[in-house]
């Protein structure tokens, strides 16, 4: 998941070609609606179902209201998508989702997509990707954190932030980008008050307070060209699942088994 452009399909071919080079069974699932180019045929796509392109021709629908109508229809054929995804319960899916960022943040569709996915027992771990040259305008780079923490607080599964295009970043010092993997809002804020108007400085406070109270979201790099950012980053997703799994309610054991005696 993450914003327009924020290398989601670069994400999803390097970890494709990664899996693939460790020997691990691997599947891209496209819901990207508007998707044109893949480097990887995707065994599910969801423009067997439905097209951005069709709808927007069929329905006169411009691209963005195109694509809830398109997720929407999904939302009505979850047994295909279910279906499709059902051919595959045992392997690794990597599913490609589209950039517009209410999809994460006021729209429910995701979730109920993720519920789809439980159904089958497939255990999930979300990935938000956040360009890594948002860390030079400190507004953005706040705005990414809120958005990636609001995925996180409405899909409630498993979850990693990437911060990618790594390779693009200058040079900087290891302590300097520690503040952004582990962002410090009321540090961050100085530098966000000097560039707004001091009647915004009580909200970029509050702002900042409340990315520091929830305080869920890091970053971990991702340099496409190196190697070793990629393993870093399937072992977080692996991990991340198999914390979803251990947190899974068991289910309820039978009658007589394991019951607590009286003086507990
Ligand atoms: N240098 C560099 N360019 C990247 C990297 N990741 C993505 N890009 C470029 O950024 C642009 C957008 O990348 P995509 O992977 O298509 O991003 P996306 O999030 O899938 O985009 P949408 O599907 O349009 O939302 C492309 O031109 C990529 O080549 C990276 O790690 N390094």
């Amino acid at each position: 998941m993450g914003p327009a452009g924020s290398g989601k399909s670069t994400y999803c071919t390097t970890i494709m070609t990664h899996c693939q080079n460790i020997g691990r069974a691997v599947h891209l699932v496209n819901l990207d609606p508007a998707a044109e180019k893949f480097e990887y045929e995707p065994s599910i796509d969801i423009k067997d179902l439905i097209s951005l392109e069709d709808v927007m021709e069929e329905l006169q629908y411009g691209p963005n209201g195109g694509l809830i109508y398109c997720m929407e229809f999904l939302m009505n054929n979850l047994d295909w998508f279910e279906d499709e995804v059902g051919a595959y319960t045992d392997d690794y899916l990597i599913i490609d989702c589209p950039g517009q960022i209410e999809l994460y943040t006021h729209f429910d569709i995701m979730k109920r997509l993720v519920e789809a996915l439980g159904r089958l027992n497939i255990a999930i771990c979300g990935v938000y990707l956040l360009e890594s040259q948002f860390v030079e305008d400190k507004s953005k780079f706040f705005a990414g954190v809120m958005s990636a923490m609001s995925a996180m607080i409405n899909l409630e599964i498993p979850h990693i932030n990437v911060m990618s295009k790594m390779d693009l970043l200058p040079k900087m010092k290891a302590r300097e980008l520690e503040r952004y993997y582990n962002p410090d809002p009321l540090l961050l804020m100085e530098d966000v008050n000097a560039k707004t108007s001091p009647k915004y400085h009580e909200l970029n406070r509050a702002i900042g307070q409340l990315v520091e109270d929830f305080n869920m979201v890091a970053f971990l790099p991702l340099n496409v060209t190196d190697e070793d950012s990629i393993t870093a980053i399937l072992s977080h997703v692996d991990n991340a699942i198999q914390f979803g799994e251990d947190q899974e309610p068991k289910e309820p054991e039978e009658e007589g088994e394991g019951e607590m005696d009286d003086d507990y």
